[in-house]
């Protein structure tokens, strides 16, 4: 009977009345702000669906592409009581049916969403201040934990993508965790420990002023499990991997634009970082056939025994130089965004410039080493279900004896366990022949290289000796063989 203006300023005026006495006020979040999605609707939708006190008897079940969780989320016209700082708050989940849109730049849908959210007056402030923000972290955390983690390259090689992207990415998918990774067990929880204390340390590193970022060097021979030691910190930590092709980035502008655009908890990774700089800022060279590109910058790659070549860029004398990479791990450039971890991977650290090994450079330099028969025992349970009394029994004692003489890496282990994994007592006993063979071998050429060393030191005391015969020989006579002496001295030199 009313019309509808009338309706609206008397429902308008009972709500300022009630306003006026009621303890409570009342916010609104709808699921579209204009044209917009709100990002808040969102990030309330997730956050609640985390709640253990729903109590309601029908939930709304949700899986986002790409995901590998369930989420559950209020129904219609539900609500949920949730409390933060000691204070409680109730939200509700309003739907309704929007009016007919005469014309839109985009089609809304026919439903209205929206959360409201009611807190009592006083504890406006406090919910306002931080709940809100608090919330949206606790969204993102969840997003995380429950989306597929993305690994990145920069392998276009400079070039972006339609949104202005350096990177592609692809779902990370890599089964390693630090419960399959075979490595010495306390080292292993010494790892654990200091990621965790990372990823939870962000009052640490702001009380001390330190940017929120960590550095790891891996090194140790390959196939002892430096790329699978990266996923299971990815995978511990449920941060994104950006695995950086030094080799496709033209100089350091290139490299700060590619770090600009990783995003917070994330790892960045740089695979054989001796192969991948120009260690020794040497300049930019053309190469033998006189093209632009590519130069060696590592020597062994001209014996072709050496790794991946460097980049050199196009326009003459860009390089990406290790004062550019230290800028990129520690300067100012390191802190764009914030929480990410810089892993730099070697086989040979040795070749390493002393300036990145230098103390605060690399926060933790981690050695992968050969299989020991504490990694043994994490692999036999991985592959053959061997359980710790399992583990006890004469040929497993010899294995011990033997492990570490024979400097296998887990690859190796983790071959043979593949190939004989349906049979156990197989799998251990070719597992010990291997290892006793390559032992044997070690020791073979350990032993040929004393005698080498031997022969050589022979050979320089004779040397000497010929050089100086008075010193063997006090004879004065004519009859000494000091002939002999010098044609065997020519022999040696
Ligand atoms: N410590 C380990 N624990 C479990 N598996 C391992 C380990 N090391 C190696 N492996 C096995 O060997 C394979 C190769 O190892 P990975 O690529 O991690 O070694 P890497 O040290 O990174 O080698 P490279 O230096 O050649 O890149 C892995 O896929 C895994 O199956």
């Amino acid at each position: 009977l009313f019309p509808p203006e009338l309706r609206f300023a008397v429902l308008k005026f009972f709500n300022k009345i009630i306003s006026m006495f009621s303890s409570y006020c009342y916010f609104d979040i709808t699921e579209i702000d204009g044209v917009n999605t709100n990002e808040l609707y969102n990030a309330v939708q997730l956050y609640l669906s985390s709640s253990v006190s729903i109590s309601g008897s029908r939930l709304s079940l949700t899986r986002a592409l790409n995901s590998s969780a369930i989420t559950f989320g209020l129904t219609n016209n539900d609500t949920i009581l949730d409390t933060f700082k000691g204070v409680t708050v109730l939200w509700e989940h309003v739907v309704t049916q929007r009016q007919a849109q005469t014309f839109s730049w985009r089609p809304l849908p026919d439903e209205k969403r929206g959360f409201t959210l009611r807190i009592k007056k006083k504890h406006k402030n406090l919910i306002l201040d931080s709940y809100l923000d608090y919330i949206m972290e606790k969204a993102n955390d969840i997003r995380r934990k429950n989306q597929d983690r993305f690994l990145y390259t920069n392998s276009r090689g400079g070039s972006l993508d339609s949104r202005g992207n350096p990177w592609e990415s692809v779902p990370f998918k890599h089964p390693s965790t630090f419960d399959t990774l075979a490595m010495d067990p306390l080292k292993k929880t010494e790892i654990m420990e200091d990621l965790k204390d990372f990823a939870n340390g962000q009052t640490f590193y702001q009380r001390t002023g330190r940017a929120w970022k960590r550095g790891y060097l891996l090194y140790g021979p390959p196939g002892t499990g430096k790329s699978s030691m990266i996923a299971s910190m990815a995978n511990y930590l449920g941060y994104d991997i950006y695995d950086l092709e030094l080799t496709e980035v033209h100089n350091n502008s290139e490299l700060r634009k590619l770090l600009m655009k990783t995003s917070s908890k994330s790892i960045i990774v740089i695979e054989d970082i001796d192969c991948s700089i120009n260690l020794s800022n040497r300049k930019r060279s053309k190469g033998n056939d006189g093209s632009t590109g590519r130069s060696y910058h590592d020597p062994d790659m001209r014996s072709g025994s050496g790794c991946a070549v460097g980049h050199s860029g196009e326009d003459g004398g860009n390089w990406i130089t290790l004062s550019g990479l230290l800028n990129f791990t520690d300067g100012l450039w390191s802190c764009c965004g914030s929480e990410k971890i810089f892993v730099f991977t070697t086989n040979h650290i040795e070749k390493l410039d002393p300036a990145l090994l230098r103390s605060g450079r690399m926060d933790m330099h981690i050695f992968m080493s050969y299989c020991s028969f504490a990694a043994l025992k994490i692999l036999l349970h991985n592959y053959l279900g061997y359980e710790e009394g399992d583990l006890e029994g004469e040929i497993l004692k010899q294995v011990e004896d033997v492990i570490d003489k024979a400097e296998i890496t887990p690859a190796d282990v983790s071959e043979v366990l593949l190939k004989n994994r349906r049979r156990k007592e197989k799998a251990v006993g070719e597992l010990l022949e291997i290892l006793n063979e390559r032992a044997e071998r070690k020791l073979m050429n350990s032993g040929a290289v004393e005698n080498d060393l031997d022969d050589v030191a022979d050979e320089e005391q004779e040397k000497r000796a010929l050089e100086s015969p008075k010193d063997v020989c006090d004879c004065e006579q004519e009859s000494c063989n000091k002939g002999d002496k010098e044609e065997k001295l020519n022999k040696v030199t």
